[in-house]
């Protein structure tokens, strides 16, 4: 008997399964059939919540995030899931953490921090590079990226433990009518694919801020077009940052279809070795899957 859990993060939605020893044989049409949102029970990703030591993880973590997307690819790390990963093991009461205590978890992308503030978790995703270095900085732009009806567009590359490409449009109206219903076309293309972030500041970006404001829709690699993407609007975040040079914050606010998250940032324009991803995470449902 396998039992799982639905939740989501802004939105960004999520089947967990217990596998604490690391039993289940979780193969790509598995996890198809699961994230299938009519023949399944429906999710953007799929997490198996299993010990690091029984997935041949980073045992310095004790629970490894075993993170897919709902086309049965894997990433190295999504980060509205591991705020739910982590508020899942509380719920089971296979971790405890006080009020601001931090919980370490394995991921593909390494090890990282989760923190606990109430109802608000918030993951260090640690080092990140605008792919093109300096240069790219300086040009504001590394490659094109191509919606239907509309001519390239440039676009910046931001690395974290997964990949982003993110795009400026100038006005929410015209945000709102990008057709994301087909993968944007990233030239060149990435050699393993990238989470494509399309963002609108809101901000007064002429004067210093001390909290830039995106607004923003994703398409993610390996799942389509999703209501938010935690390391997406740390990417499209760290993108506008490099965009604003000296007036550009380090803390920012941004707004994706499915809710609010927060991103605090440190290093130059174009690295560093911390950004944090802040934001609630919500468990829905748990039950039994049934095996034919
Ligand atoms: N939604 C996630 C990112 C999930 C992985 C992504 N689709 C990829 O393939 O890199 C997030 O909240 O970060």
């Amino acid at each position: 008997m396998t039992t799982f859990a639905k939740g989501h993060g802004t939105e960004n939605d999520f089947v967990l399964l217990d596998d604490p020893e690391g039993r289940i044989d979780l193969t790509p049409e598995l996890i198809r059939s699961l994230a299938d949102r009519r023949a399944g029970l429906g999710a953007d990703g799929v997490i198996r919540v299993v010990r690091s030591a029984a997935a041949g993880q980073d045992p310095s973590a004790e629970w490894f995030m075993d993170y897919w997307n709902s086309d049965g690819s894997a990433a190295e790390m999504c980060g509205n899931g591991s705020r739910v990963f982590v508020a899942y093991l509380l719920r089971r009461g296979w971790v405890s953490l006080e009020d601001g205590e931090e919980l370490n978890i394995a991921t593909r992308g390494g090890v990282m921090p989760v923190r606990r503030r109430g109802e608000l978790f918030t993951i260090d995703l640690g080092a990140w590079k605008v792919a093109g270095g300096p240069p790219a900085v300086a040009a504001g732009s590394d490659v094109t990226v191509t919606f239907p009806g509309l001519p390239p567009l440039p676009g910046l590359s931001v690395s974290l433990s997964n990949p982003h490409v993110v795009v400026a449009l100038p006005d929410v109206e015209t945000l709102a009518a990008l057709d994301l219903s087909v993968p944007p076309i990233v030239d060149p293309a990435p050699p393993n694919g990238t989470n494509v972030e399309i963002v609108v500041p809101l901000h007064d970006q002429s004067v210093r801020s001390e909290l830039g404001h995106l607004k923003m829709r994703v398409h993610e690699r390996g799942s389509g077009e999703t209501r938010s993407c935690g390391t997406g609007t740390v990417a499209a975040a760290l993108a506008a940052r490099a965009w604003g040079g000296n007036l550009a914050p380090d803390h920012w606010r941004v707004d994706v279809p499915g809710g609010t998250l927060y991103v605090d940032a440190e290093g130059t324009a174009s690295e560093g070795d911390s950004a944090k991803l802040s934001g609630p995470a919500v468990i829905v449902a748990e039950g039994e899957l049934v095996t034919s």
